[in-house]
């Protein structure tokens, strides 16, 4: 089976957040399935600096204003198409906005452009490849099915993959005229979107069947408290709508060989963790001592909770437990971090910016990861936590509660607790539950089994990728009927 997955980011060539690592992992994952993967991918001048020979599989004179061109590629073991759009994607900045984070002007033809070069390869626009699914990922790619829609590819089965509904790509109905769609799109059932045009909302209608990244976030999407609008039209698809929960890939993630780490080890033996602790302590200039170091890896933004985080560092420090937060964001919650760590010199350390490598030894070396999201679809930290032995402490919601098991009474009796998990997602349980996790840690035997249990939490791919797999032929069959 064929898949033309459509995605924004990929990684390891270009990321900002999971849903690079989900579409990074994946193909690999289905590769042992009988689920062969193509990723299209827009040609950022990462991913063209990236791409050893060009040869053009298929030319535009004009796409969304320019020249343009499909290349094939094989990077770090994914199989790409790349869409070289120069006056579309070579410019610096990050892949959505310039270098002081605005969002690009155009980014509708950007990612028109994207979605309409997805239904053209579905459509049987190159000589020796037509998929038998597309998968197009978030709001940037979600055109692509809209284009198969009411082109010449409404007879293949496809998937839209929501990794988050907060970002839905909208825009002024001024810009129908230019997406080159026929006039009965512009309708509530089509593209239309509250007066405007919604890239996400059409991808949503066009889908044949709709993903999210885990079961909980799948149900609360159906709430007006989660579903940011789109809780009327996921609620009528709901018979298309799938929740499976995000693996993570186990070589890149993977404690025993990780490079990034200062000592490696293993849930045997874990003894590596402490240099890991050093090490951080060393990175974020933090005392040393044997009191619990949390971090935190993340955007920071209102979705990651990390006002409420802000809100009681005065109170975490007091408890005894030192901070390594690692993320960068809203100017103003930097700002309160980076206040924070002021105060309290030695007991709180803040890295703003982007760090891969550090990202990996602070999983590697802080005793817990800090997570408390207001919507998280599935959150990939807590399992890089679980992995590492890194205990999550978490809100309860979305994936972060259909991942971490809580360490109450009967589950810590039972041996299958594997972290916190706090509700309401407000400061006083946020707290409370970092003082739960402070008490257990003081008991060495119970928190290494808290690690050891996370340790054994199967957080691979295996099972997820088989659920999309399933996905797909049963789609199949539906396309067959
Ligand atoms: N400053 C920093 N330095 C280095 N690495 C950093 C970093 N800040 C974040 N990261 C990394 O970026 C990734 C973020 O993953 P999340 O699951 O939190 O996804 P995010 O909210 O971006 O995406 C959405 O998509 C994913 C994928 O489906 C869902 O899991 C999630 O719930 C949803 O909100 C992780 O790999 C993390 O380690």
């Amino acid at each position: 089976m064929q898949v033309l997955s459509v995605t924004p980011e990929i990684f390891p060539l270009i990321k900002t957040g999971g849903l690079a690592d989900v579409t990074g992992a994946l193909p690999e994952a289905l590769n042992g399935l009988g689920v062969r993967t193509r990723s299209l991918v827009p040609g950022y001048p990462v991913v063209m600096g990236a791409l050893k020979k060009k040869k053009a599989l298929h030319q535009y004179a004009v796409l969304q204003g320019g020249k343009a061109a499909l290349h094939a590629a094989e990077i770090g073991g994914l199989d790409m198409l790349v869409l070289d759009a120069p006056h579309l994607f070579d410019r610096p900045g990050g892949p959505y906005g310039d270098a002081t984070g605005a969002d690009w002007q155009d980014n509708w033809r950007r990612f028109a452009a994207l979605g309409r070069v997805g239904a053209d390869i579905a459509a049987g626009a190159l000589k020796d490849y037509k998929p038998d699914i597309v998968h197009a990922h978030d709001w940037q790619s979600a055109m692509t099915l809209a284009y198969m829609r009411y082109g010449e590819a409404a007879n293949v089965p496809s998937v839209m993959t929501v990794h988050n509904l907060a970002f839905q790509g909208q825009f002024a109905s001024s810009i129908f005229a230019g997406l080159g769609l026929p006039q009965q799109a512009m309708a509530l059932d089509g593209i239309e979107y509250y007066g405007g045009v919604g890239f996400l909302k059409a991808g949503l209608q066009a889908a044949w069947a709709i993903t999210t990244v885990s079961p909980t976030y799948a149900q609360e999407i159906r709430s007006p408290a989660f579903g940011m609008g789109l809780d009327g039209l996921i609620n009528l698809r709901a018979g298309e709508l799938h929740g499976i929960v995000n693996g993570i890939d186990d070589d890149i993630w993977n404690p025993e060989t990780d490079k990034h780490l200062a000592a490696t080890y293993t849930a045997k033996n874990l003894k590596g963790r402490k240099a890991n602790k050093r090490a951080i302590e060393e990175r974020m200039t933090l005392d040393r001592d044997d009191g619990p170091i949390y971090c935190v890896v993340s955007r920071l933004t209102w979705q990651k909770g990390i006002d409420i985080l802000a809100s009681i560092i005065d109170p975490v420090v007091a408890s005894g437990a030192r901070l390594a937060i690692l993320g960068s964001g809203d100017a103003g919650l930097e700002g309160a971090l980076l206040a924070a760590a002021n105060r309290h010199r030695g007991r709180v350390g803040v890295v703003i910016g982007y760090d891969e490598g550090l990202s990996h030894l602070l999983q590697g070396g802080a005793d817990g990861i800090l997570i408390p999201s207001r919507f998280e679809p599935c959150g990939l930290t807590q399992l890089y936590g679980l992995r590492y032995g890194c205990v999550p402490i978490v809100a309860r919601t979305g994936g972060l509660a259909d991942t971490v098991i809580d360490a109450n009474e009967a589950a810590v009796a039972a041996g299958v607790a594997t972290g916190f998990q706090f509700t309401p997602e407000d400061a006083g349980a946020f707290h409370h539950a970092i003082l739960r996790a402070n008490a257990l840690y003081a008991d060495p035997a119970g928190w290494t089994s808290l690690q050891r249990q996370g340790m054994k939490s199967d957080v691979s791919w295996d099972r997820s990728a088989q659920k999309y797999a399933a996905l797909y032929r049963m789609l199949l069959s539906k396309r067959d009927a």
